[in-house]
C-alpha cells in the first residue's frame, strides 16, 4: 500500500462519480497550480470568491475578519477540492481543512502542492457519500464550489453534503445556472471563442438553476440564503460580485442550531 491509499475513503460504491467527468479532471491534474494553464479561470475567479467565503464565515461565527487567522478553530471540508487552489488559502486563514476529490490524480497534486509549501491539510480522494459512510464528525463550514455540474446525481450530492454540516455551520455552494447567458458566455465563450477551458469541460444539460441547488438543502434541513451572483468584466479582465446570477453564482446556506429554527 502506498502512502497514497491510506488517503482514500470508502473505495468500493461511489455513486456520485461520473467517471467521464473524474477523468476528465484527473488528465489535467498537473495543472492545477499554472496560473496560465487549463485552470486559469478558477485562478482569476479565486480572490473574489475567497473574500467572499471569509466574509460570510466571519460574519456567520462573528469572527474577527482582520485577525490573522480568523477561520482558526473551525472545521472545514472542500468537497471536490481539485488541486486546492481553496483549500490552501483557507488552511492559511487557520482553518482545520479536510480535501476530498473524487481524483486520486487531483489529490497527489493537492498533496505535494501543500507539502512545498508547509501547509498541513487533509487530503483524500474520495466522495461525500464515502466520508458519511465513514462516520466523519460533521464539519463547521462546507465548501462545495464548482462540483456540483460535474457529478452523477446533483440532487443526492447536494444532499449528502448537506448532511456532512453540523447544525450552526455553513454551507457555499457555487455553480453554473442553466440559462441561454450561461451557454453563451461559459460554454460557447470560455471553451470555443475564448479557449480558456478546453472544450467540452462542461455540459449545459448540467448546470443546475439555484432553486435547483437550494432545493435539496432546504430539504436536508438547511436555510438557504439568495444566490450571489459573481461577474466578469472583460475591460479589467477580473471578476466581481453582482447582481447577476445568470451565469457564475454562489449560494450560502446554514443549518439551524435547533431543527425548524435557532
Ligand atoms: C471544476 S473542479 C473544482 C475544483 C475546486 N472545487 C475549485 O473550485 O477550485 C471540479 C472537481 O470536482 C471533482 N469531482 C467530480 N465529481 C466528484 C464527486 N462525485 N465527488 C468529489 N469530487 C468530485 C473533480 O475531480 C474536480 O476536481
Ligand atoms: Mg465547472
Amino acid at each position: 500500500m502506498d502512502e497514497f491509499s491510506e488517503n482514500t475513503v470508502a473505495e468500493p460504491r461511489q455513486p456520485s462519480i461520473d467517471p467521464d467527468e473524474v477523468a476528465k479532471f484527473s488528465a489535467m491534474a498537473a495543472e492545477w497550480w499554472d496560473p496560465k494553464g487549463k485552470f486559469k479561470p478558477l485562478h482569476k475567479f479565486n480572490p473574489v470568491r475567497l473574500g467572499f467565503i471569509r466574509d460570510t464565515a466571519c460574519a456567520h461565527f462573528a469572527l474577527d475578519g482582520t485577525a490573522r487567522k480568523p477561520l482558526e478553530g473551525l472545521r472545514v471540508l472542500d468537497i471536490g477540492c481539485g488541486g486546492g487552489l481553496v483549500s490552501e488559502p483557507m488552511a492559511r486563514l487557520g482553518a482545520s481543512v479536510t480535501g476530498v476529490d473524487a481524483s486520486e490524480a487531483n489529490i497527489k497534486t493537492a498533496l505535494t502542492h501543500a507539502r512545498e509549501g508547509g501547509l498541513d491539510i487533509d487530503y483524500r480522494a474520495g466522495t461525500a457519500e464515502g466520508l458519511l459512510e465513514a462516520g466523519v464528525e460533521p464539519f463547521d463550514i462546507v465548501l462545495n464550489l464548482e462540483v456540483v455540474e460535474h457529478v452523477a446525481d446533483p440532487a443526492q450530492f447536494m444532499k449528502d453534503t448537506a448532511a456532512l454540516l453540523r447544525p450552526g455551520g455553513l454551507m457555499i455552494a457555487a455553480t453554473l445556472n442553466r440559462t441561454p447567458k450561461a451557454f453563451a458566455l461559459a460554454i460557447v465563450g470560455a471553451e470555443y471563442v475564448l479557449r480558456w477551458l478546453p472544450p467540452g469541460t462542461h455540459e449545459f444539460s448540467k448546470f443546475l438553476t439555484p432553486a435547483e441547488v437550494a432545493a435539496p438543502l432546504q430539504m436536508a434541513g438547511l436555510e438557504t440564503d439568495r444566490p450571489q451572483g459573481v461577474s466578469y468584466n472583460p475591460v479589467s479582465d477580473s471578476w466581481r460580485l453582482s447582481d447577476d446570477t445568470k451565469v457564475n453564482y454562489m449560494l450560502v446556506a446554514r443549518r439551524p442550531v435547533s431543527p425548524g429554527g435557532g
